[in-house]
């Protein structure tokens, strides 16, 4: 397994706005969770990370290439695929038409695409409205479009910003499973509200707060904190580990700064 991201010492700012703070973070291949309370920093982490949003400072490095340089950034692009939390699209395209537009945006070989996009489609379980308009499906079939369009050029590194939004119980069980299938051989970055997407989808879970990193560790390692502590509160084990280590991260602030 090798390092797909390594990032330092980064800062992201919204004008006044510290939204990360001197971070340093490494992904491999598998499935990450990123976990945290509204406005704690993951959709600021993923936009640096899809090079779509600059940093203030500090050092990323995607599929072994600094992303400083533009050129390298162009080629990591290519190898990226990345679901926004609110994406644009012609609403007078079809899903095909989409998708394969998106292909187009990477530079796949046009003799690929077709192919690719039936797959990616089919993968998200939207075969059946490939030739659909997007302005007539519903919302959770959007997403999955998204999905579609993120997975479709077989990312190294692939960036989901609460991909589980507005789908329903039984699309989230078969997306998770997909999670799991993509995370075999790429590196896969999803944030999300729902700490059971993390419980079954994901290896590891990276927990921010306030633009720093409250904790990393292990899916089990999360949940093992839950069961250690907290049995008399509500929720089950992997909440009380999310809860549990909130607390341990806010407390050792606190003391810090005494
Ligand atoms: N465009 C912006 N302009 C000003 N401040 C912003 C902007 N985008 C985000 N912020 C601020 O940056 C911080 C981090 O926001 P971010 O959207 O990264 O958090 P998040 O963890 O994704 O939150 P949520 O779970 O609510 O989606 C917050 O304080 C937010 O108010």
């Amino acid at each position: 397994m090798t390092t797909s991201v390594t990032v330092r010492a980064l800062t992201v700012r919204h004008r006044r706005t510290v939204a990360l703070n001197t971070v340093d973070l490494d992904f491999r291949t598998g499935v990450h969770g990123l976990l945290g309370p509204n406005g704690a920093g993951k959709t600021s982490l993923i936009r640096v990370l899809a090079t779509v949003a600059a940093p203030a400072a500090g050092r990323i490095e995607l599929l072994g290439r600094d992303v400083g340089a533009h050129r390298e950034r162009a080629a990591v692009r290519r190898a990226l695929g990345y679901l926004p939390q609110e994406f644009g699209h012609y609403p007078g395209f079809t899903v095909r038409e989409f998708v394969s537009y998106v292909a187009w945006l990477k530079e796949m070989p046009a003799a690929r695409v077709p192919t690719a996009v039936e797959r990616a489609v089919e993968r998200v379980g939207l075969a059946d409205r490939i030739d659909t308009k997007m302005k007539t499906l519903s919302g959770g079939m959007v997403r999955r479009a998204g999905i579609a369009q993120a997975i479709v050029n077989e990312p190294e590194l692939l960036l989901l910003d609460e991909p589980t939004a507005g789908l329903d119980p039984e699309q989230r069980v078969e997306f998770r499973a997909l999670l799991r299938d993509l995370g075999a051989t790429s590196t896969v970055i999803v944030s999300t509200h729902l700490v059971e997407d993390v419980a079954a989808a994901c290896q590891e879970v990276t927990l921010i707060e306030s633009g720093r990193i409250a904790y990393r560790g292990t899916t089990a390692e999360l949940t093992a904190l839950g069961g250690e502590h907290g049995r008399d509160s509500d929720g089950n084990a992997i909440e009380r580990g999310y809860t549990t280590a909130l607390r341990a991260h806010r407390a050792s602030l606190a003391e810090a700064a005494r």
